[in-house]
C-alpha cells in the first residue's frame, strides 16, 4: 500500500502541489492523469525516491520495490544488443548477488511473462515499437517488483500495439496481483482500463472513478 498525507512538493519559489491525499491499495490499477506540468513525473520521483518531498508524509511499505517502464524512444538500428541482452542489463543494476545467480532463470520466466520468448534474439534496433516496449516492460519486472508504474508508456505506439501492451499489462496485474500506476494522456486507455483516476487539478490531487474521467482532464494547461 503506498498512502501520501497533505504531500507537497517545492522548487524553490514555485509551488508544484501541495497536500496531496491518497491510498493506492495492493493489486490497484489505477490512472494518474492531469494536464502537462501538473507534477505527474514530480509525484513518481517522489515515489521512486528519485526526489525529496517538501513537506507531508508518504508512507511506503519497504517491501514495496517499484519497477519503471518509461515513454518509448526509438532505438537506433544498429544498437548492439538483442532483445534478450537488453533485458540482461537490468540484472547487474537491481538485484542482490543471491538473486542474480538465478538470473537465467529469472531471464527465462520473464521472456515467457512478456510474451518476448520467441524474440529473445532479435536485435532490439530492428525490433517493433511495441516489441521494444515490452522489452522495457521486461526489464522493470526483472525485480519482481510489487508496483508497477508506466510512465506514458504507451505514447507514440500504434492503437493496435498500445492495445497489446495494456493487455499484457493487465493479465500481470490480475495473475501476480501488481499494483498499477498508469500515468497517461490518452482518454481511450484511462477508462476502459483503470477503475480509479487520481486527477491532478489546481495543484492537488482529486480521486474521482474512470465513468467520471472526462476528455478534458488532458489539456495542456495546468
Ligand atoms: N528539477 C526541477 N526543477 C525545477 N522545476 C521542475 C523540476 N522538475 C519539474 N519541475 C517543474 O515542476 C512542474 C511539474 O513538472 P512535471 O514534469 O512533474 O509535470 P508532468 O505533469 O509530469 O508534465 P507532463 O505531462 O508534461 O510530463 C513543472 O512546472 C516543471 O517545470
Amino acid at each position: 500500500m503506498i498512502r501520501a498525507q497533505n504531500l507537497t512538493k517545492r522548487f524553490g519559489n514555485q509551488l508544484v502541489f501541495h497536500d496531496l491525499n491518497f491510498q493506492i491499495n495492493d493489486g490497484e490499477f489505477i490512472s494518474l492523469i492531469g494536464p502537462n506540468g501538473s507534477g505527474k513525473t514530480t509525484l513518481v520521483k517522489i515515489l521512486m525516491g528519485l526526489e525529496k518531498k517538501s513537506s507531508g508524509e508518504l508512507l511506503i511499505d519497504s517491501k514495496q520495490t517499484i519497477g519503471y517502464v518509461p515513454q518509448f524512444r526509438n532505438i537506433d538500428l544498429d544498437y548492439p544488443l538483442d532483445i534478450e541482452q537488453f533485458i540482461r542489463l537490468n540484472l547487474k543494476f537491481t538485484l542482490s548477488p543471491a538473486k542474480r545467480k538465478n538470473g537465467n532463470e529469472m531471464i527465462k520466466t520473464i521472456l515467457e511473462k512478456t510474451g518476448l520468448t520467441n524474440l529473445k534474439n532479435r536485435p532490439l534496433g530492428l525490433a517493433s515499437g511495441g516489441e521494444k516496449q515490452k522489452a522495457y516492460l521486461a526489464q522493470a519486472l526483472l525485480n519482481d517488483p510489487k508496483v508497477l508504474i508506466l510512465d506514458e508508456s504507451t505514447a507514440s505506439l500504434d492503437v493496435e500495439v498500445k492495445l497489446q501492451l495494456m493487455d499484457l499489462v493487465q493479465e500481470l496485474n490480475r495473475k501476480y496481483h501488481l499494483t498499477v500506476i498508469f500515468i497517461s494522456h490518452d482518454y481511450d486507455l484511462t477508462k476502459k482500463y483503470t477503475k480509479r483516476a487520481l486527477l491532478f487539478k489546481n495543484k492537488t490531487l482529486t480521486e474521482i472513478s474512470a465513468q467520471d474521467i472526462s476528455e478534458d482532464m488532458f489539456g495542456m494547461e495546468a
